[in-house]
């Protein structure tokens, strides 16, 4: 049996959980659970993103006839997100393996501080062998802070959880070079090295009333990914084992490559923004994080300049003023200032809550030309 400490994140559209019907097909969901519940063994860290609300509410409620508006969609949300989360729990209760629900908008990934509390509470799951199972808050979100389909949601929760890989699964084989529903001659194209025009021009919308935003969601969101280092494949949600086999490197679906080094895409997102302050540290602190490649903790710091928040940009720089790093901060400017030449121990007494005990992870910081 193979093991690996691998992330995947796995896209089900509401075309395969319900595979084409009016409802959840609970069996298919049984045989993706299945195939979850070996790769969780094999050590996989897995996360799902799920479609599916809408339709379980619509099917829920027995088909209402409600007005056209957006309330009445957040309605069948509201009512169906219950319904699609037992339904998953139930599912893995079979393996003995726990899940837990995380609803997301734009906003939550958008906002610097957020961002790091969505990151930290999937890596919490993670952590502990809790499968995340995610979906768009859609019973609240507004237009203005929704991402508005769940291609795009799962690229942003792959760079989140700096996946490996995101599967986009949904009702054909993979990416064709016209669509399939109005073309019965069109070709599977298996590899896509670089997103052109011409690849975009080709997606065309959905090719039912269930689904949104069909192919052309998902080469943004492939865009989106491999841009960060996440390699992206869609794949047949319906062919047997698909999870497991493109896991393991079998060839399904269309492949799309990685167009930048993933730590590198991670950083141009996280360092977007100009610094908000500067944290001026001792001399131990310079020596870890230059020399020794490690966080920076409190007890490094001697001063820090600027109002921020959890999760902003700020400088790092010496006592003599010369800047070193940038790095997106763990605590806010208020309580930096409180636990600066403390130890980490002291974080929880000082402060009255803790987010762990550095003051920036290394994996949040880029060092600057010597
Ligand atoms: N070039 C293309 N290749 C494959 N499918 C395409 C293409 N252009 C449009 N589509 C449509 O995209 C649909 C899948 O998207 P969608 O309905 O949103 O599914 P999901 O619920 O899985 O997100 C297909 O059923 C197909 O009709
Ligand atoms: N969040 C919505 C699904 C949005 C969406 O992108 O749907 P799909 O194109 O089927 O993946 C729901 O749960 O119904």
């Amino acid at each position: 049996m193979q093991n690996t400490n691998k992330t995947l994140v796995v896209k089900f559209g509401t075309s395969t959980l319900t595979q084409g019907s009016p409802k959840l097909n609970y069996p298919h969901m049984m045989e993706i659970v299945r195939q979850f519940a070996r790769l969780h063994h094999e050590g996989y860290r897995l996360v799902i993103v799920t479609s599916g609300a809408i339709a379980a509410g619509r099917h829920y409620l027995n088909h209402p006839q409600l007005p056209p508006t957006i309330a009445s969609k957040q309605l069948l949300a509201a009512v169906g997100q219950s319904q699609l989360i037992r339904t998953w729990e139930k599912l893995f209760a079979i393996y003995d393996i726990h899940i837990g629900q995380i609803l997301l908008t734009r906003a939550d990934i958008e906002d610097r501080e957020r961002f790091l509390n969505a990151r930290d509470t999937l890596h919490a799951l993670l952590d502990n062998r809790i499968i995340p199972v995610i979906n768009e808050n859609d019973a609240v979100a507004t237009a203005e802070i929704k991402v508005g389909d769940n291609d795009n949601l799962s690229a942003l929760v792959a760079i989140l959880v700096q996946a490996d890989q995101l599967y986009l699964l949904t009702d054909q084989q993979g990416l064709f070079d016209s669509d399939p529903r109005h073309n019965p001659q069109a070709k599977l194209i298996p590899c896509v090295d670089k997103i052109t025009d011409h690849i975009r021009a080709i997606a065309g919308g959905s090719g039912t009333s269930l689904g949104t935003g069909g192919m052309s969601t998902k080469i943004t969101a492939a865009d989106v990914a491999t841009r960060s280092g996440v390699e992206t494949v869609i794949a047949p949600g319906n062919r047997e084992n698909v999870i497991a086999d493109l896991a393991h490197g079998v060839a399904v679906g269309t492949r799309f490559s990685v167009q930048s080094d993933r730590l590198e895409g991670r950083k141009q997102w996280l360092f977007a923004a100009p610094a908000a302050g500067t944290i001026l540290i001792d001399q131990g602190a310079q020596d870890a994080i230059l020399v020794q490649h490690r966080s920076l903790l409190p007890a490094g710091i001697l001063q820090v300049e600027g109002r921020f928040s959890r999760g902003e940009v700020v400088k790092i720089a010496t006592q003599q003023g010369k800047d070193i790093a940038l790095g997106a901060v763990r605590y806010n400017s208020d309580a930096l200032n409180m636990i600066k030449g403390h130890q980490s121990q002291d974080i929880q007494a000082t402060l009255g809550y803790e987010y762990g005990n550095v003051a920036i992870h290394r994996d949040d910081m880029i060092i600057l030309n010597k």
